[in-house]
């Protein structure tokens, strides 16, 4: 939009300083949001006081320490879990899971797994084949409809768990480490479709990650969480000129200036664990 002048008839109408100019659509909006576990609360909220917006079609990573209650974001989110106080809205409709683990049924084939899916959002039957082959091809796995889960591997599992959260028809995807247990070479591969699919679909997505290049990789925005209790603490907004990639300049320059503080965070808060490591 070109900025138009005030007093210009032509000018789109919020252009006028007494119309606020429109906003982007949010799908998901967190106000002051609490949650606590235990009822008495003598241990520190797992997340306090957090808000968050995540607009229309915005691709949005999170890091954190291990604990910190990233996981338990995404379950508020997902309506999984009741906020303690606060509120969660998702004015962009219900929103779909995907985990480190692909979590399909291994006694369904793939196209099954995804056809089962959208047997629950309704599908009729007469167009649930054709609607999984669909998102199969999507996912760039045509023909592996009839391919029992054991039969795939990792990376294949996780795109037909992509597949899957595609048949729910949501406009939200929350993914959990969908691609932690990956080699790096499948991650990469997986970036790239993720990122295909996406682009293509208009989603948006709220993806949390131990991996901060990941992290830059992927989001527009990287949003770091500090622990006991959870918090927003820092955001960066990801301008990348070109095409990223995990091994761009662009991506391993603010990867390190986001380790550093990530580091700092587990550092001040949390209990050193395995899955805590930062790799950056
Ligand atoms: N259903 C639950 N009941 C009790 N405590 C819980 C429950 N779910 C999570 N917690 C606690 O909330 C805290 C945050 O957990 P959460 O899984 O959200 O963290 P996380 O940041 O996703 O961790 P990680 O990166 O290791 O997956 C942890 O201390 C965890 O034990």
């Amino acid at each position: 939009m070109t900025p138009a002048t005030v007093g210009d008839e032509r000018h789109e109408p919020w252009a006028r300083a007494d119309v606020p100019p429109p906003t982007v659509q949010a799908a998901i909006v967190l106000d002051r949001v609490t949650k606590r576990f235990d009822r008495d609360g003598s241990r520190p909220a797992v997340l306090q006081d957090v808000s968050l917006t995540v607009a229309e079609g915005e691709f949005v990573s999170l890091l954190g320490a291990s604990g910190c209650g990233k996981s338990t974001l995404l379950a508020l989110v997902a309506g999984l879990e009741a906020p303690t106080s606060g509120t969660v809205a998702t004015p962009g409709g219900h929103a779909a899971l995907m985990f480190q683990e692909s979590a399909l049924f291994p006694w369904l084939t793939a196209g099954q797994n995804i056809e089962l899916a959208l047997k629950l959002r309704g599908v009729p039957r007469a167009e649930r084949r054709d609607e999984a082959e669909r998102l199969l091809d999507v996912v760039h796995l045509a023909g592996q409809h009839k391919s029992r889960v054991h039969e795939l591997s990792g990376g294949m599992r996780q795109r037909v768990a992509l597949a899957r959260a595609l048949g729910q028809d949501a406009r939200i995807l929350l993914m959990d480490e969908p691609f932690a247990s990956l080699d790096a070479i499948t991650r990469d591969v997986l970036h790239e479709e993720l990122i295909r699919v996406w682009e293509a679909t208009g989603l948006s997505v709220v993806f949390v990650t131990h991996n901060v290049r990941e992290a830059v990789r992927l989001g527009q925005r990287v949003e770091l969480m500090s622990s006991r209790p959870g918090r927003f603490v820092r955001r960066w907004e990801v301008e990348i000129e070109g095409p990223r990639r995990i091994e761009s300049a662009g991506v391993s320059e603010l990867s390190k200036e986001i380790t550093d503080d990530l580091r700092r965070e587990i550092r001040r808060h949390a209990v050193p664990t395995p899955s805590s490591e930062v790799r950056s």
